[in-house]
Parts: structure tokens; C-alpha cells; sequence
């Protein structure tokens, strides 16, 4: 076995995906004369929301899509932002509506959330499209885990049998994601660890494929994990040192097989899910 992982390139793969489906949306506007158009929400002014939500204008603008930028205050109260929302869901322009998370102290997010058209849904967060996912009748593929999902079958990685271990079990990442992979098509045995976990260690050196979304830089370590697997770190996390992820890439990458850079890894990929899920709600609206 070699002592470097081979290193999973989220950047090149959702490049990939971001020109399949650049192919697809001119196909949509001939056929529709309708611009596919994502409105992104953005509430307040954390720094690394500004960051995501101009990388995913920029991706928008890329592949062909149109987006909108609706800018908030951070003193917004709930109902203006309930307001923005109801417009949104009416308008027959906008087909994809993401709001920015998280929101400032004092909105209530499940409420918000609630509110948004399951249509028009890309992030696959309302509790409609939850339940969907879990039945297995999905509309939407939250982006993030199906972002994951993508890496691994264009890695040619075969699910299929393997135990997963998913650290994390966030109604955005982990749940979804241990959902995702424990569907009948990807068949992986899934085990879901979170902060009550007993010896974590022990359960992540028997994963065949080791997925990080616990927000703690660097905190996999390579003793932690089973020579030859596979790992997906989702995690992003500011440091002095710069943006790092859940894993400490350095002792990990001696242990595995494959692993997920980050920057360059997850974070590209769920953008690029954000823009299929975007077409895809202007194909399901126009249609
Ligand atoms: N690359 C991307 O596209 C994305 C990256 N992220 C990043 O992924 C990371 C996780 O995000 P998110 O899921 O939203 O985070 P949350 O904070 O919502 O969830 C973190 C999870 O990690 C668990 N956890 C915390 N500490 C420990 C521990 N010591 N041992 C085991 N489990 C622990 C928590 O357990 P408990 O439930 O018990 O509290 C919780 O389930 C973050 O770094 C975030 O920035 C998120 C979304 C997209
Ligand atoms: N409604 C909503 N939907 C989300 O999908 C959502 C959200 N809220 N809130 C925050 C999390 C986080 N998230 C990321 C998206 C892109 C990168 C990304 O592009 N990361 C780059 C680096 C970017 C940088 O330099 O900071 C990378 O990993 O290479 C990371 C994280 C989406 N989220
Ligand atoms: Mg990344």
C-alpha cells in the first residue's frame, strides 16, 4: 500500500459537472426561452457568508444561470423576511430561492424555512422535501451531501457494502448524508457518530469510508483512521493558519486511500449541486 492517499479533486470533478450542465441549461433556455434564476438570500453581514454566497453567484454566472442577490439588514425581523420570501415564491422569474445560514440571532430558522416553496427549494431543507428524501421519492438532493455522493462515484468508489461512518449528524450534512448513503442504489452500511459518541476512535478506525462534518479544525486524525480508507472531510474552518478542515490532512493523508482537500474538496462540489438543483426546479416549473 502506498503511504500517500490519492487526493480527491472536488475542484476539477465539480468543474466537470459545472460544464455538463452548462450544456443543459442553453438546451433549457432554446427550448423554454426562460432563463434559469437562482434568488439567494442573505441576512446581515457574516464574513464567510459573503464569501459562499459570492462564489455561488459567481458559479450561477458560469454554467448560464441567472441569479439574484436580496440583501438583508441584520436588525430584519421575521415577518420583512417572511415578506421577501412570500415575493419570491410568487415570482415567476426566480426558480431556485436558497436562504444564507445561518441567520442572525432573533429569526427563527425552522420558521423561515418553512416558508419557502418546496418547489423552489434547491437547498432541500423544508421538512416537504426532508420527507421526500427519507421515502425515497427525493425532488431535491441537498447539496452538500450529494455533493459527496458525486465525489465518490466519479472517484469511482463503489459504496456498496462498505461501512460508512459519518461524524456529525447536522439536519444539513450529517442526517442527509447518512441517508444518502445508506439508500438502496449506494447500499453502504451507515453508522452516525455525533458529540455523545462512545470511544469515537474505535468506530472511525472501522469505517471503509470516513466522512468529517463536525466544525473542530484538524480534529481526525490519522490514528483515528483505518489504513486504506477513504475520507471526506466536509469540515471548513477558519483559522490563523488559514481555512482548514475537520481532518489534519497531514497524518491522515499517510493512512488513507483517498481524501478530500480543503480547501478544493466538499466546498465546490455542493455549489456545483446547488446548480443542478437550480436547473432542475426551472425544468419542474416551466415545464
Ligand atoms: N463544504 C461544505 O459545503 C459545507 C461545509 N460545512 C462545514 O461542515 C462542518 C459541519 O457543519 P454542520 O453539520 O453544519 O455543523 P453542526 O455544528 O450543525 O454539527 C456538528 C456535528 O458534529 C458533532 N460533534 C461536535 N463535536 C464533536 C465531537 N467532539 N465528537 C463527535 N462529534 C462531534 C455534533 O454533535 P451533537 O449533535 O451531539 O452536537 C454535531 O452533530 C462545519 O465545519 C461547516 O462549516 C457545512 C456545510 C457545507
Ligand atoms: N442555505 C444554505 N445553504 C448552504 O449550502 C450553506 C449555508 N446555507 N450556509 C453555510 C454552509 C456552508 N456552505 C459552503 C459552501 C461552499 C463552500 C466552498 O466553496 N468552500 C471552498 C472554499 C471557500 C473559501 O475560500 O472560504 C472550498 O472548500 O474549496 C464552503 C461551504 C454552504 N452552506
Ligand atoms: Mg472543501
Amino acid at each position: 500500500m502506498s503511504d500517500t492517499a490519492q487526493i480527491i479533486d472536488g475542484k476539477a470533478i465539480a468543474k466537470q459537472i459545472r460544464d455538463e450542465l452548462a450544456v443543459d441549461v442553453v438546451e433549457f433556455i432554446q427550448n423554454n426561452s426562460v432563463v434559469p434564476c437562482l434568488a439567494a438570500v442573505l441576512v446581515g453581514d457574516d464574513p464567510a457568508s459573503e464569501v459562499y454566497v459570492r462564489n455561488k453567484r459567481r458559479a450561477c454566472e458560469h454554467v448560464g444561470i441567472d441569479s439574484q442577490l436580496h440583501r438583508l439588514p441584520a436588525d430584519t425581523t421575521q415577518d420583512e423576511l417572511l415578506d421577501l420570501v412570500a415575493k419570491l415564491n410568487k415570482d415567476n422569474e426566480v426558480h431556485g430561492i436558497l436562504v444564507q445560514l445561518p441567520l442572525p440571532a432573533g429569526l427563527d430558522a425552522d420558521q423561515i424555512l418553512l416558508a419557502v416553496s418546496p418547489a423552489k427549494d434547491v437547498d432541500a431543507f423544508h421538512p416537504t422535501n426532508v420527507g421526500r428524501l427519507v421515502q425515497g421519492k427525493p425532488r431535491f438532493l441537498p447539496c452538500t451531501p450529494h455533493g459527496v455522493m458525486q465525489l465518490l462515484k466519479r472517484t469511482g468508489i463503489d459504496t456498496a457494502g462498505q461501512h460508512a461512518v459519518v461524524v456529525g449528524r447536522s439536519d444539513i450534512v450529517g442526517k442527509p448524508l447518512a441517508q444518502l448513503l445508506s439508500a438502496r442504489g449506494a447500499d453502504a452500511t451507515v453508522t452516525v457518530c455525533h458529540s455523545r459518541t462512545n470511544d469515537l476512535p474505535g468506530i472511525t478506525r472501522q469505517a471503509d469510508i470516513l466522512i468529517a462534518a463536525i466544525g473542530k479544525p484538524e480534529f481526525i486524525t490519522g490514528d483515528m483512521i483505518k489504513p486504506g480508507a477513504v475520507v471526506i472531510d466536509v469540515g471548513v474552518n477558519r483559522t490563523d493558519a488559514g481555512l482548514v478542515g475537520d481532518v489534519e490532512f497531514e497524518s491522515a493523508s499517510k493512512v488513507a486511500s483517498h481524501i478530500t482537500p480543503v480547501p478544493g474538496g466538499v466546498g465546490p462540489m455542493t455549489i456545483a449541486m446547488l446548480l443542478v438543483n437550480t436547473l432542475r426546479a426551472a425544468q419542474a416549473l416551466e415545464q
